[in-house]
């Protein structure tokens, strides 16, 4: 899909967003836009607060941290929204399917809860799986499923939610190595469709270089320390 004459307020901005524990800030300040159907990489040392900011961004911090700062979606400010109103949707390294409904059941949950109708419900579904090539696995039991194709369920049930912005924590960190890449395509080739700005944090360089974005890097003392342009992968440039 090509991505052209964005607006220049369309994708997600964090405007002076500082994170604390106990007064002490740990991490920013820190300001950055992602465009639609860009990947941000933000990558940094462990403990530096990457997944704190993703939380911050969906409305989910935990109680004992406090945030502050702007967080824009489509020039809308979302940072006062409960979670359930930015229309975020997350992706974590564990893909927590819920072990005792199927894969369809599973489906279910991401859908938006306006969408009432069982046979509407039922199509988009299928319709979903079947973009995955997974329309066989509808009423599969999650544990019978490999990591990839768990991976690939968690990321529908995320896409159906019908997000408008996607944020990714470490979600290829329990893949191997060929199936990583796979899911990486799999992943970054939806945001992309869906015009989804993204934001990935990852300890992997080959994922910055794969996303084909901007990579911000954070260092130990939660600063921010650039951001910069990984080389293309050999798939070529993403936004064609
Ligand atoms: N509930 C909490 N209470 C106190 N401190 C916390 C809490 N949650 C997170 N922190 C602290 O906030 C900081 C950021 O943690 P966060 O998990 O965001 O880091 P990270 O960069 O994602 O680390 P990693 O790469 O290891 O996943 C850390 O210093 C952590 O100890």
């Amino acid at each position: 899909m090509t991505v052209v004459s964005v607006a220049k307020d369309y994708g997600l901005a964090l405007r002076q967003v500082e994170l604390a524990h106990g007064g002490q800030r740990f991490l920013g300040p820190l300001s950055l836009t992602v465009a639609p159907g860009e990947v941000v990489t933000v990558m940094g040392p462990s403990g530096c607060g990457k997944s704190s900011l993703l939380a911050f961004v969906c409305g989910t911090l935990d109680p004992a941290l406090t945030g502050a700062g702007r967080l824009l979606l489509n020039g809308a400010e979302i940072g006062d929204r409960p979670p359930e109103e930015r229309r975020i949707g997350i992706l974590f390294q564990d893909d927590l399917l819920f072990p005792h409904l199927s894969v369809a059941g599973n489906l279910a949950f991401g859908l938006p809860p306006e969408m009432r109708d069982r046979k509407t419900r039922r199509a988009r579904i299928e319709e979903a799986l079947a973009e995955a090539d997974m329309a066989e696995f509808y009423d599969r039991d999650p544990v019978t499923l490999s990591g990839g194709q768990r991976a690939r369920v968690a990321l529908l049930r995320t896409l159906l939610s019908e997000p408008c912005a996607l944020l990714l924590d470490e979600p290829f960190a329990k893949l191997d190595v060929a199936l990583r890449a796979r899911f990486r395509s799999f992943v970054f080739d939806h945001a992309r469709a869906q015009a989804l700005p993204t934001l990935l944090v990852t300890h992997d360089p080959q994922d910055a270089t794969d996303a084909g974005g901007p990579v911000l890097e954070i260092d130990a003392a939660g600063r921010m320390l650039a951001t910069k342009t990984p080389r293309l992968s050999q798939s070529g440039p993403h936004h064609s």
